[in-house]
């Protein structure tokens, strides 16, 4: 059983508590600016983290920014920070940065997506530092693969961007990054015994299938997944958060 799992988790020497954001701290809705986190699950987390040995973070394909404006905690040192799937992060020096070859192909890729826009009504792109995201959240369930596709043919044209296709999202980035090499460099710089991560979509799944024997995977929703343990719901997260943190203050 989960609780079980966390509750075992929760008597870990050392913790490290992360999660997802979209979709698993905050339902999916259709303009990702209106995204907010469910009541109480960044109190969690920031509780967690004021726990003696215990960590938190929020790793997201979100931009830094944009993460840290929507949970809230921008300005704040105790929950680290992951963006941009990783290419980004408050625990680390320094920003997200680009070779002029990186910018130009940006653009490029930018333009190209953006030519496809009157053809796919709804169709619409997400700026990030060092990637461009087509969203067709906003289109008809028919409407939307043919949107889908055009936008990964317009990477095929390019050899030098990482593409993750996510839920309703073709994210097109021009630096290498995943949330799994991410969250496991944090891990190893805290030092902790053990870690607990939820997430809802294949991207994380580069972090589900880093785990190890005392680590608790959590898939959010359905969909194949590495995760040991699964939810169904951003609210069976929030009550997650809330027994691991009442678990950690007790011990
Ligand atoms: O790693 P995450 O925190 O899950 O971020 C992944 C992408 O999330 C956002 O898109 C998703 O959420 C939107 C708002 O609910 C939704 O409209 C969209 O369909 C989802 O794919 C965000 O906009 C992307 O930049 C993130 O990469």
């Amino acid at each position: 059983m989960l609780s079980s799992a966390l509750a075992e988790a929760a008597e870990a020497g050392s913790l490290l508590v992360a999660t997802d954001f979209d979709g698993v701290l905050a339902p999916l809705v259709l303009d990702p600016s209106t995204s907010r986190p469910l009541p109480g699950t960044v109190d969690s987390l920031r509780g967690l983290a004021a726990q003696p040995g215990t960590y938190a973070a929020v790793v997201s394909g979100r931009d830094l920014a944009s993460l840290g404006a929507l949970t809230g905690l921008a300005d704040q040192g105790e929950v680290t920070l992951i963006g941009s799937h990783g290419a980004e992060s408050t625990a680390a020096q320094g920003g997200s940065s680009m070779t002029p070859e990186q910018r130009d192909t940006l653009d490029r890729v930018t333009a190209e997506l953006e030519a496809l826009m009157p053809a796919h009504p709804g169709f619409w792109l997400e700026h990030k530092p060092t990637a461009v995201v087509a969203h067709t959240r906003r289109m008809s369930p028919d409407a939307a693969p043919a949107a889908e596709a055009a936008a990964l043919e317009v990477t095929t044209r390019h050899t030098d961007v990482h593409v993750l296709h996510g839920k309703q999202v073709v994210e097109v980035s021009v630096v290498q990054a995943d949330k799994g090499t991410a969250l496991t460099g944090l891990r190893e710089a805290l030092g902790a015994d053990a870690l607990v991560y939820f997430g809802d979509d294949v991207t994380d799944e580069h972090v589900f299938t880093r785990l190890g024997d005392g680590d608790v995977g959590v898939k959010v929703g359905d969909g194949e997944t590495a995760a040991r343990w699964r939810v169904d719901s951003p609210e069976d997260v929030a009550q997650a958060l809330t027994l691991l943190l009442e678990r950690r203050a007790h011990r």
